[in-house]
């Protein structure tokens, strides 16, 4: 008989207690390899810091975390980027000066080795750069490889930092918000860009995001967060049809 296959990630009972402040409480669940979760909830409901946790900007004071069976609660960002966690942030991480594939090239430069620099002249052969162009193409950029990634649109720079990500060949992606400061014209192209990506390279994602159109159009479950705990984790329809879900978002803006 084989072993069933370890989930992506499983956070058990996880608590983060901040002073006298209770910021997350007794959150547990698992997500199996290949999912793609929503994170949704009311402003302040504690989707960063599950984020944040989960990432290890912040160590829980409670519980546990695993990804793909490894216990990685307490262990560093850059060691959980090793057992296949990338993430992005709320706020744009780009080097604005630098062009999209200096940018990107930086992020394939970091998983491949090699010298850790833009003053070398990136030669067409090099495998950052063409691990660099690879990714650049997934998020249908190419035309603006050489454009200073200051000078794109809010929408292309997030576009952009999928594409680091991608440099960095996860299997786990956490997306903090990937709509935030997008013009809405540009959602569709993103809302494509992300199932894409989670279709073509098999990774397991999660994604905090204020669209809940955008959500609940991606996924294949949603987790609600509410005060510092989860709710809730199903399906989009099950999770809209849930009652204390819904009295949950009364009045509350989302
Ligand atoms: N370091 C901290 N010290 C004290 N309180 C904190 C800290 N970090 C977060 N909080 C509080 O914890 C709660 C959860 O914050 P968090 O940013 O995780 O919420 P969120 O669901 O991501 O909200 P939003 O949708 O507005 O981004 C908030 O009330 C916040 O003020």
């Amino acid at each position: 008989m084989t072993a069933p296959a370890q989930p992506a990630l499983a956070v058990e009972s996880v608590g983060l207690q901040i002073g006298g402040a209770r910021i997350l409480a007794d959150v547990s669940f698992s997500v199996p390899a290949g999912e793609m979760v929503g994170v949704i909830g009311p402003n302040g409901a504690g989707k960063t810091t599950l984020f944040n946790l989960i990432s290890g900007v912040l160590k829980p004071t409670a519980g546990s975390i695993a990804i793909n069976g490894q216990d990685v609660t307490g262990v560093p960002v850059h060691r959980r980027a090793k057992a296949g966690l990338g993430r992005t942030f709320q706020t744009s991480s780009l080097f604005p000066g630098l062009t999209v594939l200096e940018n990107v090239r930086l992020c394939a430069q970091a998983r491949l080795g090699g010298s850790f620099s833009v003053l070398r002249f990136p030669g067409a052969g090099d495998a950052a750069t063409r691990t660099a162009r690879e990714n650049i193409e997934e998020v249908g950029l190419t035309a603006k490889s050489s454009v200073a990634a200051g000078d794109l649109s809010h929408g292309d720079k997030r576009k952009v930092e999928i594409a680091m990500l991608l440099a960095g060949d996860p299997a786990l992606i956490l997306l903090d918000e990937p709509m935030a400061g997008v013009a809405s014209g540009d959602v569709p192209a993103l809302s494509a860009i992300i199932r894409r990506m989670h279709r073509d390279r098999g990774c397991t994602v999660m994604m905090v995001e204020h669209h809940m159109d955008v959500v609940l159009g991606l996924v294949d479950r949603v987790a609600v967060m509410h005060h510092g705990s989860l709710l809730a984790i199903d399906t989009p329809d099950a999770v809209m049809a849930d009652p204390t879900v819904q009295s949950a978002y009364l009045g509350e803006p989302v």
